[in-house]
């Protein structure tokens, strides 16, 4: 079994949370309530901002020239296709670009975006990929199971979201990413695989918690804001 499958195996169970946790749900069926959606997009929007840092930080420690290109392809992918489709809705909620940048991460979101800075400033490139991997591909995984839904993708608010992540080219980024980490997993030591799958499903529980923060659009208590 290939150290992607083993990962994807064990984290499940989390992924299967999140496909089923209401607010996803509530995207593939039009149901979600608008404020909630808004309130992810926001925070979804400054996630980004330091999950593209994560794609620099990658292409520094690549060792190869075709690996450092395809992470500054990452990277412009993240801040100018990826987050402009949340400029775009913004745009259509009223919600200026400058908002947008000033959103405070809630507390769910900085511990997500702090935890993997830290893992990838710390670590190798194996450390980093393994890290970033769940968000890519959980992501990918839920755009197509949503697309499934009848109309999903033609909803008049939701339908771009789930165009979007269900995409190849979305997807493309995911599958590199699999490939990446079966090649970096080589010949390492299986105490050295299970250090990386614990990375790989704390951050597959924090995909999960990203979805009950924004459905119970969890901030900081209004008194330490
Ligand atoms: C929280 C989160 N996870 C994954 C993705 C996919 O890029 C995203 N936009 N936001």
């Amino acid at each position: 079994m290939s150290f992607s499958q083993r990962l994807h195996d064990k984290a499940q169970p989390i992924w299967e949370a999140s496909h089923n946790h209401p607010f996803v749900q509530g995207i593939g069926d039009g149901s979600l309530n608008l404020e909630k959606f808004k309130f992810f997009m926001k925070q979804d929007y400054v996630y980004l901002i330091d999950y593209a840092r994560l794609f620099a930080l990658a292409s520094m420690k690549a060792t190869s020239l075709e690996h450092m290109s395809m992470f500054a392809k990452m990277l412009d992918a993240t801040l100018n296709v990826e987050m402009d489709l949340h400029r775009q809705y913004a745009a259509k909620l009223g919600i200026s670009n400058g908002e947008l940048e000033d959103t405070q991460p809630a507390p769910m979101a900085l511990a997500y975006s702090s935890y993997m800075l830290s893992v990838s400033e710390r670590g190798s490139l194996i450390d980093l990929v393994t890290a970033i991997l769940p968000c890519a591909w959980s992501y990918y995984e839920i755009g197509k199971k949503l697309a499934e839904i009848p109309g999903a993708m033609e909803h008049e608010f939701y339908g771009e979201w789930v165009t979007m992540y269900q995409s190849e080219e979305f997807g493309e980024i995911a599958d590199w990413l699999i490939k990446l980490i079966d090649q970096l997993a080589e010949g390492l030591p299986d105490n050295e695989l299970t250090r990386l799958e614990e990375i790989f499903l704390h951050t597959s529980r924090f995909e999960y918690m990203f979805w009950e923060m924004s459905y119970n659009e969890e901030t900081w208590p209004a008194h330490v804001r």
